[in-house]
């Protein structure tokens, strides 16, 4: 027996769950929408906002280190608590406005994990609400780990919120959130060690990009231990002992001040009680969706990092929630257009990738060109004593267009843009090589990048 009925249920109030929310409501539909945590979900809370502020600050340290002896004479002043102050100011503020600008749309708003208790009926804040169309947004949080002393490691949300940065730290995982952690870190005066399961960091990326990567970080004092995995942690005399275990079973003991978890997320799927309504997830317990963003049921959708469809990444879930939105409100049905996705690691320098990679390149039938080179002595680098810079470009050589691009190096974050249009819109080779830059920026690199 339910309490209310509402047009539309929306379960998460991060980017994807407030948009769909809104444009619900402006359509006319009657919403209410539930949040677990704060208002405003990971990208402005915990993610993309707090992350690009620390990271701008190390960038700005990291670029003058880089030009030490350069007309630098000394490292620049650096004191961690105003830079959280800093990042407070865009943290702090979002809930509210997140939550306000739901009621001011008309919402009905809850703060409460939600659970199904029947294929149209979810629990949460103390009512049990019937929804028409039920949409899951729930989103991603660190992994529960099983290891002994787990619980002695900071998550990389907590890595956010640090009140003082230590003096060194040990970075479990090295994928997009451990290099990014490890990066920032050590730019602004922590010395890091990294473990990362793999070969090389950001598995990800393009393996000959993440090598040149790890080779810099190493030179400039970072420490790797790779095809290694934490296996535990202890407390000792107020720092932390770390067990690493090697691809050989080797283990090694490493004392640091703190210890970061940056294993991997998984979806916010296991509070939602799916089975009560039959929803499907997959192995990963990622809510299963077609390309509508539908379920198995018809009437329940899922969008953004919970689902099983595209990468877990803001504009990935953006993209997705407005054309739900359009489907379900009827404005027009669109396909999703999650190929190619561009995505950056905002690293130091940055790592940034679009469409096809090294593998599938090696397996495509096509007659695809490599043009790969180590551009640390390039005028845009050079110019700013960058450690390394390199590219890989694929070309599908038949059609005579760049089909992906692989980039490490100072502005690679906004020159993979240039490269996404460039493979999305199918601009040919001739043109592109063609095409006046303005120099000397990253983007006139591009007509050089590609041989012949
Ligand atoms: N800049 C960005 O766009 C950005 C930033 C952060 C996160 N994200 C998104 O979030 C997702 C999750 O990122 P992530 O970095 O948390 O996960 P990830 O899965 O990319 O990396 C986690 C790594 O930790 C390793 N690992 C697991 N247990 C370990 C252990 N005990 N010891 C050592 N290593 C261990 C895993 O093998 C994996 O390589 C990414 O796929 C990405 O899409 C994107």
């Amino acid at each position: 027996m339910s309490d209310k009925q509402y047009d539309v249920l929306v379960v998460g109030a991060g980017s994807a769950g407030q948009s769909v929310a809104t444009a619900a409501a402006r359509a006319g539909r009657s919403v209410a929408m539930t949040e677990g945590r704060a208002y405003g979900g990971t990208c402005p809370l915990r993610g993309c906002d707090p992350k690009l502020v620390l990271h701008a600050a190390a960038e700005a340290v990291h670029r003058v280190q880089r030009l030490s002896g350069k007309g630098f004479t000394a490292a620049p002043g650096f004191h961690w608590p105003d830079l959280m102050a800093w990042k407070r100011s865009f943290t702090e503020p979002m809930p509210e406005k997140a939550r306000t600008a739901m009621r001011e749309a008309g919402i009905d708003v809850y703060d409460d994990y939600a659970s199904f208790v029947d294929d149209h009926t979810l629990s949460f804040g103390g009512v049990h609400l019937r929804g028409k169309t039920i949409v899951l947004a729930t989103g991603m949080r660190p992994a529960p780990l099983d290891f002994p002393g787990h619980e002695h490691m900071l998550t990389s949300d907590e890595f956010l919120d640090l009140e003082e940065l230590p003096d060194e730290m040990v970075v479990v995982g090295a994928g997009y959130i451990g290099t990014e952690v490890a990066h920032i870190s050590h730019a602004l005066g922590c010395r890091v060690t990294v473990v990362a399961s793999g070969p090389v960091p950001l598995e990800k990326f393009d393996p000959d990009l993440t090598d040149l990567l790890r080779q810099a970080d190493e030179d400039r004092g970072m420490t790797y231990h790779l095809n290694s995995r934490a296996v535990a942690v202890r407390p000792d005399d107020g720092r932390f002992v770390v067990t690493i275990e090697d691809a050989g079973g080797r283990r090694t003991e490493i004392r640091t001040d703190r210890v970061i978890h940056c294993a991997g997320r998984v979806p916010n799927t296991d509070r939602l009680n799916l089975e009560a309504a039959g929803i499907n997830t997959d192995d990963q317990g990622r809510i299963k969706v077609n390309d509508q963003l539908q379920t198995n049921l018809a009437h329940v959708y899922a969008v953004g990092d919970c689902t099983n469809v595209g990468l877990p990444l803001t504009p990935v879930a953006g993209h997705a929630a407005s054309v739900l939105s359009d489907h379900l409100f009827k404005v027009k049905d669109r396909p999703l257009e999650l190929h190619p996705t561009p995505t950056v690691a905002f690293a130091l320098p940055g790592m940034a990738a679009v469409g096809m990679t090294a593998a599938e390149a090696a397996a495509s039938p096509r007659n695809i060109g490599v043009h790969y080179k180590v551009s640390t002595d390039w005028f845009h680098p050079r110019h700013r004593n960058a450690a390394v810079s390199a590219f890989k470009l694929f070309t599908d050589d038949d059609r005579g267009v760049v089909v992906g691009a692989h980039l490490l190096g100072p502005d690679a974050s906004e020159l993979i843009n240039l490269l996404y249009v460039a493979i999305r819109q199918e601009i040919p080779i001739r043109e592109l090589k063609r095409m006046v830059f303005a120099y000397p920026t990253a983007a006139s690199m591009i007509p050089s990048m590609i041989d012949g």
